[in-house]
Order: C-alpha cells, then structure tokens, then sequence
C-alpha cells in the first residue's frame, strides 16, 4: 500500500484515540502495511490486497474526532473505500463536508455516537451509498437532500434532533427505515407508509394517516384590504422611480451622442483599443490575434467592458473581469468544429478553461436566457459554466480548468485506457447516465438538450469522478452532417427530421456511443469504419466477444454484464429516433447492471 494511504489512515485513527495515541493492539502504524500486516478493522480488495475497501471500527472504543478529510482527500482511498463503519463508539464532533469525498461508499456506518451539528450536503453526493445509519447522535438541522441517492436500501436516523420535513426517498427501494424520536414536521411521505409507525412516533410536528394525525391544508394565503393598499402604493412609486430612470437616461444618451458625433473614430471602440491597452502581459498570440481579427466591437455605450462578462452564480471567481480575461497568458488547447478552447492562467494560481463559440447564429437574448438557465440547473456530474461574454458576433464561456483531462484522453490517449478498469467503466456510464437524466428532465420544457455529447466533452474531476461539459452549447441543425475530429455525434442529427424533440433523442445516440467508446476502446472512427457499424457488423456476424477491449477481457471481467451494456448501446445507437431508449430507461438499465456487479464484488470480498 502505498506510502500516502498509510499516513492517511494512521492520522485518522490518530483523530479518534485518547490523547491522539493510537491502541497498540490495533496494529495501525507507519511500519506495517494495512493490507498485509493485519491492521484491526481494515479489508482490502482480495485480487491485489492493495486497496483499502473497508474499515470495520464499531464498537471500538473510539472518541475524538472523525477526521474526513485525511481520509476523503487522499484518492487512493476515495477511489476504494466502500464501508465505513464506526457505529457505537463515542466519536463527536461535527462531520466534515469531506467525508462527501468518498465517493465511493456503498455503507456508511456513523449510528450510536456523539456526533452533532448538521450534516452537511456533500453527503447527498454519495450517490453509491446503500446503506446509511446516522441513529443515536445529536445530529440537528434539515437533512440535505438524501432523497436524490436513488439505490439507498437502509436509512436510520432515529434518536437525534433532526428537523425539517421528511425528504421523499425513493420509499419503494427502501428496506429498513426509521426517522422516529427527531424534530421532523409535515406530513409524512404517502410512500412511506408501508413502515410501521414506530419508525416515525416521537416527532411532535408529523401528521398523516398513519399517525392518524391529519395535516392541516395547506390555504392560500389571501391578502388583506390593507396588505393590497400597501402594495399598491409600493408598485406606483416603482413605476414613477422607473420613468423617471427612463427620462434620464434618454437625455444623457442624447448628450454624449452630440459631443462625439464629429469624430467618427471615437463613435466605436474597438476591442483592438481595448486588448492593445490592457493586455501587456498577453501571451498566447493566437489568443490575442483571434480577438483582434473578429469583429468582435464595443459601442460607447457599453465601453465599460467588465460589465459585459456576467459571471454566473460561481463563488469562486465573483470579481472576475473581462479585462483580467483578456489579460492574464492564454494557451490554445484545441479546435473543435465548434469553436477553440483556451487554457488561461490568472496570476492566483486560478485556471479557467474559455471556449470561444464559432459561428453559433443564436441571438444574444437568446443565448443569455440559455445560460441563465444552465446556471439554474447544476448537478455534481455536469460542469457548470462559471462566466460568459456575448455579444452579435462573439460569445465566450468560462469554465473551470480540469487537470485530469477527458474520457476520450483516458480511453484513446497514450498509455492506451491504462488502469481503467471494468467497474470504473461501468461507474462512468452510470454517472453520466444519471447526469443526463437529471439534465433532460429539467431542461426538457426549455428545449435544451446538449447538443454535442462525446468522449471529449466528458471531463474528469480532480477526483476522477466524471462530469458533462459544454451541455446546451449547441443548438442542433438537422441539415448538418459530416464528423468532427473527434466524433460523430452530428451523425445521430442529420439521421432524424424533427429537431425540437430529436435534439434529446440525439444524445441518447450519442451516449450510445460513448458506451460502446467504454467498451471498445476504439476510437469513433478509425480508417474511416465508423465504430456503430462495426460493432454492429461483428454482432451479426456472431463474434460479440471480439468487440470487447482487450483490457477488459484480459481482467476477467463479468462477460454477461458486459455484454447486457452492450445491448443498452445498442439500443441507443438505433438509427430511428423513436425506436431508442428514453433516457430514464437507459438509466434504470444500466443501474440494474451496476447493482449487479456490486453484488458480485461484495461476494467476491472476504
Ligand atoms: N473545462 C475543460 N478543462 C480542460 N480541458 C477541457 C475543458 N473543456 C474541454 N477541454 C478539452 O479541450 C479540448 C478542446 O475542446 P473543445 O470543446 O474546443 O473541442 P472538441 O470538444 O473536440 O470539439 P467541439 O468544438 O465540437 O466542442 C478537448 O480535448 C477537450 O477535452
């Protein structure tokens, strides 16, 4: 095991031991290994025996603190550790968001404790989790949004001072649950009936038939006389502020056209002026040269051009402005066919990646409206865009940088697909999937879907953990065809006639896919052979082992499940539009195949 994981598990039980001295009789120590020399409470993945998957710690005599992010922070043990069971011990403090970080939890086991304070919302994030027990603690505030971890199987929350409403758990997939002695109010899930009533008495604001407690309707609240006197007279000192506004704009406006109407040169400023002024230590001369050369111009009325990028609701980069854009080096990272990406570097250390969008012919208010939206929508596995700029001829948008690169890097890039292996493949699909989901579902009454899904557009987070870039940068053009250097999601387009709705359907194409990317290992288009038909070819000529990448093969990975993923791309990749899968079937497919293979590894475990 490695040297970092050691430490790392070292201080965390440091974190949970009297006086910061760990037992002896644990074995835990920086000259042992975890995996090999016995440590108390540690299992490690039984093919390598390098791999930290769970640690057994109940009833242990532990107080201090759980330290999250010793462990949460380092990804080697992020990346394999499935349970964390530390119930029954006299551990307190607050959870740290960190803990979020673990991504990989199947169990997490805090019950019978001292821990208090809220929990935090990263916690909603463990979207691997099954089994949740947080009983017998002080924990207190509103649970965060637990309801969105889709295959939980156990949640226990009894004995703590929990408020708020019930969030809805998906109460069908549910085997064990239990809110009972809390602070809960509000009624009481329908759903959740099935448990007996025990598992919810003890609330004193709970109501529902089976508290045979009615809940009060819920009444519209109507105004009184004087309520809609007072408001009335709010709304017309608005209205008077607003004319007034109105007026004076229109005279100053007037003004400052008077005294630059003789000189023409001064009626535009173009962003030349701008760059040439401010961009001294502007480094990447295509950057430079690229804004220079577009039309890209400022009349005098918006020549406040911080103003003119809208930095989204990022906390990040809340004073970021045009011209520290402008200003700070920029690298070229690629070309697309639908604009170029720039890798910027402010002087902070902060990276930001900025793709300049070609000829997109969507109008300005348009396109604001979009990113508005975009910004309203965020999921942990989409990445937000933090900033854009637009203009008639120029739009601009702001990302975060990610180091670890894209899944078409991982599959394609040289070493070739190196360590990724089969559950790490089928935990991206899955992901990606559900991110897609939850993006169509919010998205779909605005007509927003992504619009150019592919391997290059999925990034991969400083944990690896894979995200969507660029969702609803493209609007789709059915008329277009041909691939792009990297892909060929325009394909799934110019196959369908209806845009509006086929834009949804499209994607399903194109994760399609990216499956069948994840499977392979081949490219989209290699020496012009288009990967759907081939692997179609090599289905029907009954060889379906050989489109499998070798890697996978070789790693004995399950072949039925495998090939179940198979089957979903394929559906995906229909060439009729109706015929595919809805996304939320995708989803549920490729969740059954996942539970699966988590079976199979927990037998696999000692
Ligand atoms: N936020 C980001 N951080 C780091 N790299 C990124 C980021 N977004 C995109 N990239 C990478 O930059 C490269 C260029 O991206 P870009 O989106 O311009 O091209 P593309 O996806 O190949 O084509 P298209 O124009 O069709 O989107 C790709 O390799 C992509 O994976």
């Amino acid at each position: 095991v490695d040297d970092n994981v050691r430490q790392s598990l070292v201080e965390f039980l440091k974190g949970m031991s009297s006086n910061g001295q760990i037992d002896p009789s644990f074995g835990w120590n920086l000259t042992s290994d975890p995996c090999k020399d016995n440590w108390k409470g540690v299992t490690c993945d039984n093919k390598t025996n390098n791999f930290v998957k769970k640690l057994t710690l109940d009833n242990s005599s532990l107080s201090g603190f759980l330290d999250a992010s010793t462990l949460c922070n380092l990804d080697s043990i992020a990346s394999s550790l499935n349970v964390l069971n530390l119930t029954l011990n006299k551990i307190g403090g607050v959870i740290q968001a960190d803990l979020g970080n673990c991504k990989q939890l199947t169990r997490l086991s805090l019950g019978g404790n001292q821990f208090s304070g809220n929990l935090p919302g990263s916690l909603a994030m463990l979207s691997n989790l099954k089994q949740l027990d947080i009983s017998n603690n002080q924990f207190s505030g509103d649970l965060p949004g637990f309801g969105r971890i889709t295959g939980l199987r156990m949640f226990l929350a009894q004995n703590n001072q929990l408020t708020g409403e019930i969030p809805e758990f998906d109460f069908d997939n549910l085997d064990q649950f239990n809110v009972s002695n809390n602070l809960f109010k509000g009624p009481i899930p329908a759903d959740a009936n099935r448990f007996p009533v025990s598992c919810f008495l003890g609330n004193p604001g709970l109501c529902g038939d089976i508290l045979q407690i009615k809940c009060p309707l819920k009444k519209k609240k109507l105004l009184s006389k004087d309520q809609i006197l007072m408001y009335s007279g709010y709304a017309a000192l608005a209205l008077v502020i607003i004319v007034a506004l109105i007026i004076v704009c229109c005279l100053k406006k007037k003004k400052v056209e008077k005294v630059e109407a003789p000189s023409p040169k001064n009626k535009v400023a173009s962003v030349d002026d701008v760059v040439v002024d401010k961009t001294s230590i502007l480094t990447s001369t295509e950057f430079k040269t690229d804004i220079s050369r577009s039309e890209f111009s400022l009349n005098s009325e918006s020549a406040l051009v911080s103003s003119s990028l809208i930095v989204l609701t990022s906390p990040t980069i809340s004073d970021l402005k045009f011209e520290d854009l402008l200003r700070a080096p920029a690298e070229l990272i690629g070309k697309g066919k639908h604009g170029t990406l720039y890798r910027v570097i402010f002087e902070n250390g902060m990276v930001l990646a900025v793709k300049r969008i070609k000829d997109w012919t969507v109008s300005t208010d348009e396109f604001k409206k979009r990113m508005q939206r975009l910004d309203q929508t965020k999921h942990p596995n989409v990445l937000p865009p933090l900033a854009f700029y637009c203009s008639k001829h120029e739009k601009l948008l702001v990302y975060e940088f990610q180091q670890n690169g894209s899944l078409f890097a991982l599959l394609h890039g040289i070493p070739k697909g190196q360590n990724f292996d089969w559950a790490s493949r089928l935990d991206v699909a899955a992901k990606i999937a559900e991110a897609l989901a939850f993006m169509h579902r919010e998205l779909q009454g605005d007509g927003i879907a992504h619009g150019n899904l592919k391997s290059s557009n999925i990034m991969l987070k400083k944990n690896m953990e894979p995200c969507i870039s660029e969702y609803g940068l493209m609007t789709v053009d059915p008329q277009e065809s041909s691939l792009d250097s990297n892909g060929n999601s325009l394909i799934a387009v110019q196959k369908t006639k209806d845009s509006a709705s086929n834009a949804f359907k499209a994607d399903i194409y194109c994760f399609g896919v990216i499956l069948l990317e994840l499977l392979t290992g081949r490219l989209v288009q290699s020496e012009g052979v288009e990967l759907t038909s081939w692997v179609q070819s090599v289905v029907r000529e009954e060889w379906t082992v050989e489109v499998f990448d070798k890697s996978l093969i070789s790693e004995v990975a399950s072949e039925e499940r495998m090939l179940n993923l198979l089957q979903v791309a394929i559906k995906c990749v229909n060439l009729s539009p109706e015929a595919r899968p809805s996304i939320d079937q995708v989803v549920a497919m490729i969740n059954t195949l996942k539970e699966e293979e988590d079976k199979s590894l927990i037998l696999y475990e000692p």
